[in-house]
């Protein structure tokens, strides 16, 4: 990786959540250590979707608008969003899902079976530089359980369906489901992070990506 000559980076987060701030920050002094001066800080923004986005598209949609409602007060910063979502488990193939014995229609409980689905968890991360170039990563996706699956089913959010399923509090400001789930070894923080340094990418290789050299 060819990082940028940048000694001095303002970025602005589109949340207030510290472990979004935090994953941008820790994504960024990796990817970019030559930067000696760098500010985080975060922002309210908006989604503009569910407050529990459901698929890809509404939870990319949300990061996207949450960016793009600090943009006209953050000109000349490195704009960063994140959102946070769930979605169907993708079926396996055809053929594939009858030799592994796959039952991709398990019903959760006594859940519907227009609702018998298991969910994943992921997020989208977008960037976009100070020049207007932009750039998105999507985190890797886990599996929920089925508890979690069918409260956030019934409308809860992932966070509050988390606290319900595992008696916790407010877990999505903390090391979130991932973290639960992995005791501790992937917090939702360092989760994030990955997805957030691969959203980074073009500010670290600005030759190979247009638009995104930061550093004049
Ligand atoms: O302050 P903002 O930026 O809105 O932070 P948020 O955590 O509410 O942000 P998202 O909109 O990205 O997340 C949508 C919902 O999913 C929850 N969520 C997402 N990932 C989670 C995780 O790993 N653990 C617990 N809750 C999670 C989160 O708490 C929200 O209820």
């Amino acid at each position: 990786m060819v990082t940028a000559q940048l000694h001095q980076l303002s970025v602005v987060v589109a949340s207030r959540n510290a472990v979004k701030i935090n994953a941008v920050a820790a994504a960024l002094q990796r990817a970019l250590p030559g930067v000696t001066q760098l500010a985080v800080s975060g922002a309210d923004s908006r989604s503009g979707v569910a407050d529990q986005p459901f698929g890809d598209a509404e939870t990319l949609r949300g990061a996207c608008n949450r960016l793009l409602s600090i943009q006209p007060q953050q000109q000349g910063s490195l704009l960063v969003a994140i959102e946070g979502g769930v979605g169907p488990v993708a079926p396996l193939p055809q053929g594939v899902a009858e030799l592994l014995a796959w039952q991709p229609r398990t019903p959760i409980n006594d859940a519907p079976a227009s609702q018998a689905q298991q969910l994943e968890c992921f997020a989208w991360v977008v960037v976009q530089a100070p020049s207007g170039a932009t750039s998105h990563a999507r985190t890797a996706s886990f599996t929920l359980p089925a508890a979690v699956s069918q409260l956030v089913l019934q409308g809860l959010e992932l966070g509050d369906a988390d606290d319900a399923v595992f008696g916790r509090v407010k877990s999505g400001h903390g090391s979130g489901t991932v973290g639960k789930l992995t005791g501790g070894l992937i917090t939702r923080q360092s989760y994030y992070e990955h997805a957030a340094l691969l959203a980074l990418l073009p500010l670290c290789n600005p030759h190979l990506y247009p638009g995104f050299d930061v550093s004049s």
